[in-house]
């Protein structure tokens, strides 16, 4: 169909798995879609909160692509879990101390980071942006932070390590054919990654019922 962008499941040959795969049939359709002016047209104030860029995204990303980043798997319980999670963690008040300089910097894996907050691995970025990967490593870079590559990103590693200095971490699975997890993991290394993340929970992907409605 004309101007349709279409999320496929295809076949992973490596792990004898599914894994998602993008058709963009018409990629300037995605690029003026994402124009600045018509989002900025579309976002009536700035974001306070960052809850609030869940409905800025809403509004600004085709549904298929939303529901992608946006959804969990079957009844979405570990989603909800997760956000349950982080709703448990309190912050401890600490008064009567000196606040004129606030410091959260810390390293991970011996990395400096300006807060204890990076950006996770998650796939195919040019679904919300045209310069995918490229852009998070920008923005991980502007914000001192690592940024971990997804193996299942649009850009190439070249491409994200050429495009600044942030720090970056790779994440990669174990292949069945290990030596293609080893070609990774080098091309990685000699692109400049500091860590690889390695994934262990997908030796099937999760059901995810809202890709499935929107295929
Ligand atoms: C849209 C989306 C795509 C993701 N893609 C990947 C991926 O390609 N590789 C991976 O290892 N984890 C992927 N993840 C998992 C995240 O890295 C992270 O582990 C997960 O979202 C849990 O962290 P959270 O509770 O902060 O969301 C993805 C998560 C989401 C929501």
């Amino acid at each position: 169909m004309r101007n349709r962008k279409k999320l496929q499941r295809s076949g992973n040959e490596e792990g004898g798995n599914k894994r998602i795969s993008i058709v963009l049939q018409d990629p300037r359709v995605l690029s003026n879609h994402f124009s600045t002016s018509i989002i900025r047209r579309k976002m009536a104030s700035e974001p306070v909160n960052v809850n609030e860029f869940q409905e800025l995204a809403r509004r600004a990303v085709p549904k298929m692509y939303f529901d992608f980043y946006n959804g969990g798997a079957e009844d979405q319980h570990t989603l909800r879990e997760n956000m349950e999670a982080f709703r448990r963690i309190t912050f401890r008040p600490r008064v009567l101390i000196d606040v004129r300089r606030i410091d959260m910097s810390t390293t991970i894996l011996g990395y400096p980071t300006s807060a204890p907050i990076m950006s996770a691995p998650t796939g195919m970025h040019r679904l919300a942006h045209p310069e995918g990967e490229v852009a998070t490593a920008r923005a991980a870079a502007a914000c001192n932070t690592i940024m971990a590559m997804s193996f299942s990103a649009n850009c190439t590693v070249e491409e994200v390590a050429s495009s600044c200095n942030a720090i970056r971490f790779f994440q990669t699975y174990v292949y069945k054919r290990r030596h293609v997890t080893a070609v990774l993991v080098q091309r990685a290394e000699r692109n400049g990654f500091k860590a690889i993340m390695l994934t262990v929970d997908t030796p099937r992907i999760g059901r995810r019922e809202a890709d499935i409605k929107n295929k």
